[in-house]
């Protein structure tokens, strides 16, 4: 029997769940979680109602960027299981209609991986012959070019060069000086790179998250990102994906501005990414509850340019990193580290290392407003795992990893995550009287129907039953009110509109619907119907962080 094609675009209707293997579920009880654990929990991820599930990086790494300092693209970190293991998870994940994207790290290696250790023996061999590791990364006598690239992790490094003291040269980072840059004007890299795509994708994998593509090439006399030369390597990467591979998703990982980062959809000839995260929208989401005035989101959201009919935006509001603030002004960055970071440690590189309900002040209300409006929002929302059981942070852990612990499952010993005590696993599970698992746990919010995780479940089934979410263009709807966002979705016959309070207090606001005379507002959620929308503004009374999510009825 032939296996049916996959509905080509699918990741337009997707949900998406991005978890770390290493601290989701522990299947063997060393502390450290492993694809055997992951796979024990695919039916909680099926019931939560999430269609994909994106993997952070898994492959073998010393871990001195949570893997995204790979050591080997073809293989699985020992601690998280075997290929074998690999292969049982992915086929139990389909087998429940789950897809999964791996996480394809591009522009550096581990210092540790054997291409640079090879490449540090320099351009000659000890016998003559030409190394050709050498070219694999990017190297210059004096550590003085591409002086206009700015360093990324300000906290960490001070120049984007490092000296290799065993060759004498020095060596391009963008990241941390243990992640070398490959060389992406050596079209073996550029091979590399597809043999290891291609690699995952045979043995069955959805796609990829790519890691940081605006920086695979660098220019002098440019700040080396979004290059043309880059995006001719990323369209060649699409090429081989559509040939080889149809049906599977590359998700672009630009933290850009709007006028950059849809470049990296390409043309609707001449494609990209089918994917790319909206980075600008994030940090004006939690921007306008603090200001409780709407205005940047719509700013932004006007700001974004077309996409190609294949593309979709990819929508968070966390994620593993800090909560960036890359791209906003510098008032608008300062807005947030005083609104949201008012512990030094909070901070870290340009951006907030803070998880959603701490964020959020653990305020149900809140929590809910701006996830309703992720999801409702053009795009493919991506949630980050634990959020939806409002998990805590450990601002005591280095780096970001404070946003990295594990999963919690139930109140028994270390949170449900392992049977190893919590000090001997990989993070400690947090143990602190507002977050700890004995208080926030799966197995506690799936007995309460009012729980978090139950209404995140409730909304996502909502938004499944109207695929205008996923397809639907937007139109701003002018309210009289900043505090008061609202828009319409409409596709394929079907109109919804959404209404949300970002103010802490009960607001009125004005509607103006001229557009929709004669319809009438009936909320998704229970069916109430509001009055027929009339001749001149459409007036609505919200409590604080109230949201309303209706169909308008009725003949046009
Ligand atoms: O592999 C290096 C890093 O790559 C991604 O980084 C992104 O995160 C940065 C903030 O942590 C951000 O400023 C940058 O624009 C991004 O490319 C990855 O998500 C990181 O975890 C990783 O360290
Ligand atoms: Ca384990």
């Amino acid at each position: 029997m032939t296996q049916a094609a996959p509905p080509p675009e699918w990741y337009k209707s997707a949900v998406f769940y991005e978890l770390s293997v290493r601290t989701f579920a522990d299947g063997n009880g060393d502390g450290k979680g492993d694809f055997p654990g992951l796979t024990g929990r695919l039916d909680y991820l099926k019931d939560l109602g999430v269609d994909c599930l994106w993997l952070l990086p898994f492959y073998p790494s010393p871990l001195r960027d949570d893997g995204y300092d790979v050591a080997d693209y073809t293989e699985i970190h020992p601690d998280l299981g075997t290929l074998d293991d690999f292969r049982v998870f992915l086929r139990e994940a389909h087998a429940r209609g789950l897809r999964v994207i791996g996480d394809l790290v591009t522009n550096h290696t581990s210092a540790e991986h054997p291409w640079f250790q090879a490449a540090r023996r320099g351009p000659t061999l000890p016998d003559g012959s030409p190394n050709e590791y050498h070219d694999y990364y990017v190297w210059s006598e004096t550590g003085r070019e591409y002086a206009e690239a700015r360093i990324i992790f300000t906290d960490t490094e001070t120049s984007n060069w490092s000296l290799d003291e065993s060759c004498g040269k020095y060596y391009w980072h963008r990241f941390f000086s243990h992640q070398p840059d490959l060389n992406f004007d050596n079209p073996r890299v550029q091979e590399e790179l597809l043999n290891a795509a291609r690699f995952w994708l045979d043995l069955g994998v959805d796609g990829f998250r790519v890691d940081a593509v605006p920086y695979l090439i660098e220019r002098e006399g440019t700040n080396c990102e979004n290059l043309p030369e880059t995006h001719d390597i990323l369209r060649g990467l699409r090429r081989m994906v559509d040939t080889e591979y149809p049906g599977r998703l590359l998700l672009a990982e630009a933290n850009q501005w709007p006028e950059d980062v849809v470049e990296y959809f390409g043309h609707e000839h001449d494609p990209e990414f089918h994917m790319c995260f909206n980075f600008p929208v994030m940090p004006r989401l939690f921007m306008s509850l603090k200001r409780e005035d709407t205005t940047s989101i719509r700013e932004i959201m006007g700001r974004l340019p077309g996409i190609p009919s294949f593309g979709q935006w990819a929508t968070f509001l966390r994620n593993h990193d800090e909560l960036t603030l890359e791209m906003v002004t510098d008032e608008e960055r300062a807005f947030m580290y005083a609104a949201y970071a008012p512990d030094t440690r909070m901070k870290i590189n340009v951006g907030i290392r803070r998880r959603l309900a701490p964020l959020l002040d653990n305020d149900r209300r809140r929590i809910e407003l701006l996830t309703t409006v992720l999801f409702a929002l053009p795009g493919s929302p991506i949630l980050y795992y634990g959020d939806e059981i409002g998990m805590g942070d450990n601002l005591t852990l280095a780096d970001r990893n404070g946003v990295r612990t594990p999963m919690q499952w139930s109140a028994g010993v270390s949170g449900g995550f392992s049977s190893a005590a919590p000090e001997q696993c990989f993070y400690p599970p947090i143990q602190d009287p507002v977050y700890g698992y004995q208080r926030v746990n799966v197995t506690s919010q799936e007995r309460d129907p009012s729980s978090l995780l139950k209404w995140m479940s409730r909304q996502l089934d909502l938004r499944r039953a109207h695929p205008v979410f996923a397809h639907g263009d937007l139109t701003f709807i002018e309210t009289g009110n900043p505090a008061v966002l609202a828009f319409t979705r409409q596709h394929d016959g079907e109109t919804l509109l959404i209404i949300s309070n970002f103010a802490g207090n009960a607001q009125a606001a004005h509607l103006d619907l001229a557009e929709h005379v004669g319809r009438v507002p009936v909320t998704l959620a229970g069916g109430s119907h509001f009055p027929a929308i009339g001749e001149g503004p459409y007036p609505v009374l919200m409590g604080k962080y109230d949201y309303y999510w209706t169909k308008l009825t009725g003949v046009r």
